[in-house]
């Protein structure tokens, strides 16, 4: 759990983060949503003491952090940052080791955790290993650098707009392998993006932040509901809230017994992925299946619209 309490970091007369408190519960994923210069950064990198706090508290898991020298604490924590910020001249392999290095693995524990994490994320290590950082593609240098901040198995993981740099197609892929992985490990993200769409997707809870400031913090379904007017309301009240909002529901919730012909869609994919299949295929009703296949009933159009409006 990470507490933040009545933190601000002043630079010069700009007040970056201002009188930020927020919680971050155990093995869950917030992410901190605003426009440029909002303070985002600034927070998280506060979190890892890259950025010392003007005033407040941050306590991991009951400690206070400022007890703590900064590197002590840097490598008991992920960081992943847009760009991957990895070593040009370093091998993936070397990359990837850094942080137990530093903390003085031996070298065949070392070389396990390499292969273990490279496996996770899907390079082969025979051929990954030893190539440098220019002969990757922008995805996969972005799992080498999520790879590398989760090295040292830390139980928390900070990550600045880790998928900024990459097209559509690789950064929905990159997002479900955050969530799986998350899943997984059951580690605390804390994830800085600019993308509305981005926050409602991955996390469990928002902090809109403006002007240094933590308009609203609270789960993404809250968040389309109950914007806090102004700031908050603005970013999220468009036309397309209403989809928003679907995309936060899974067919599964939304089943009902029956028939349906046509093309099923699967159980776990989103009330907006069922709408888009409907609207497409010009059908009222589409059956669902389980992911072993099984026909579970179907999902309606109306099903779908009832949830599409405000909440009560
Ligand atoms: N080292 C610094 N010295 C002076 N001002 C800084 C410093 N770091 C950040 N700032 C200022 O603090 C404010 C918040 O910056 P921060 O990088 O946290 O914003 P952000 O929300 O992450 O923005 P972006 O999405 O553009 O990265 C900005 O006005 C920025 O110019």
């Amino acid at each position: 759990m990470i507490e933040v309490e009545h933190v601000s970091r002043r630079f010069g007369p700009l007040l970056a983060v201002n009188d930020v408190s927020l919680t971050v519960e155990r093995g869950t994923i917030t992410v901190l949503v605003g426009t440029s210069g909002s303070g985002k950064s600034t927070l998280l990198r506060i979190i890892n003491r890259l950025i010392e706090p003007t005033s407040g508290t941050i306590r991991i898991d009951g400690r206070d952090t400022a007890g703590l020298s900064g590197e002590e604490l840097r490598r008991g924590i992920g960081y992943a940052i847009q760009g991957h910020g990895l070593f040009p001249h370093w091998t993936v392999a070397r990359n990837i080791a850094t942080v137990p290095t530093l903390l003085g693995w031996d070298r065949a524990r070392i070389g396990r955790r390499v292969v273990e994490l490279l496996e996770l994320f899907e390079l082969d290590p025979a051929s990954y290993a030893g190539k440098f950082p220019h002969q990757l593609s922008g995805g996969q240098q972005q799992r080498v650098g999520v790879a590398r901040a989760l090295a040292a198995e830390p139980a928390v993981l900070l990550m600045d707009e880790p998928f900024g740099a990459l097209d559509p197609i690789i950064r929905a892929k990159a997002q479900e392998d955050l969530l799986a992985l998350q899943r997984r490990l059951g580690i605390t993200v804390v994830l800085v993006t600019h993308d509305m769409e981005e926050a409602i997707h991955l996390g469990d809870r928002i902090a809109v932040m403006d002007g240094g400031e933590v308009l609203q913090y609270a789960t993404p379904a809250e968040i389309l509901a109950h914007p806090v007017p102004g700031f908050v309301e603005k970013l999220v009240g468009g036309a397309d809230r209403p989809l928003r909002l679907l995309s936060l529901t899974r067919v599964a919730d939304a089943v009902q017994p029956g028939e349906a012909t046509g093309k099923p869609i699967a159980d776990d994919a989103t009330l907006r992925d069922a709408l888009s299949d409907l609207l497409w295929s010009g059908a009222e009703s589409l059956p669902v299946a389980a992911p072993d296949g099984t026909l579970r009933g179907r999902i309606t159009l109306p099903a779908i619209l009832r949830r599409a409006g405000r909440p009560a």
